[in-house]
């Protein structure tokens, strides 16, 4: 079963560039890969088309079946449930705790309170953070940072997590940390979707690799092609 497909997907901006140029592959349920490709080849425009903070301007992209040009108005925020987002700079809320960063989801999805606390801890604890979960985010590291960002994305148990250069900011030992937190996710029915421009990183991963060049995508290389 496919959770994702993009058909033939094209975007333009307003006044700018062809960001992505007739761009079509499927992600199996239960899949992580990556997607690479120099500054400007379009990995960030392809993962915006997937939790819908950007549209195509020709092609279709599929979730779960589902045709996302229908998804309009208040469906929005009822997909958003089932794609979770990682961006490099986390995004946390700075005057509020790590568990009240976390909670965030599920507070917005309306869950009993009991609920909240109980899934909270349960993440926080994934993450190696249940000790922190009092602390406010400038009171963190950078990886203990992106680690909350990574909680608060998985926290609703979402079909599909998509990251935007996750590990930009941090040295190889916390990329590799985060890299194995992502790892473990597929076991638990979320796909992982990754953008990094780090090849390093991702050759040493052996995941299946999307590579976009100015909008095409261009090679999609097997984990089995990759150890080659
Ligand atoms: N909001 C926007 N308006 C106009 N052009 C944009 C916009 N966002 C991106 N672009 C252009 O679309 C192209 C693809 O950008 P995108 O951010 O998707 O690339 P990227 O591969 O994620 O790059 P990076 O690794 O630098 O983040 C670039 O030419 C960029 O300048």
């Amino acid at each position: 079963m496919s959770v994702l497909r993009f058909d033939n997907v094209s975007k333009q901006y307003d006044g700018g560039r062809q960001a992505l140029d007739e761009v079509s592959f499927e992600v199996a349920s239960g899949e992580m890969l990556f997607v690479t490709g120099h500054s400007g080849a379009g990995k960030s425009t392809l993962l915006k088309l997937i939790h819908l903070a950007e549209r195509p301007t020709r092609g279709a992209v599929l979730f779960a079946d589902r045709n996302l040009l229908r998804v309009r108005g208040r469906k929005v925020a009822m997909h958003r449930r089932e794609v979770g987002v990682v961006f490099q700079d986390h995004r946390l809320l700075a005057d509020r705790s790590v568990a009240d960063n976390v909670a965030l989801p599920l507070v917005l999805q309306g869950l009993r309170r009991a609920e909240i606390v109980k899934r909270v801890r349960a993440v926080l604890d994934r993450v190696s953070l249940g000790a922190r979960s009092q602390a406010l985010p400038s009171q963190l590291s950078a990886g203990e940072q992106q680690r909350v960002g990574i909680a608060r994305a998985i926290v609703g148990e979402p079909a599909l997590l998509v990251a935007d250069e996750p590990t930009g900011n941090l040295d190889p030992t916390l990329s590799a940390e985060i890299m194995t937190l992502f790892e473990s996710l597929p076991e638990r029915g979320t796909s992982v979707l990754v953008a990094s421009h780090d090849l390093a990183l991702v050759k040493r991963m052996r995941k299946r690799v999307l590579v976009l060049n100015q909008g095409q995508l261009v090679d999609d290389i097997s984990p089995e092609d990759l150890a080659e």
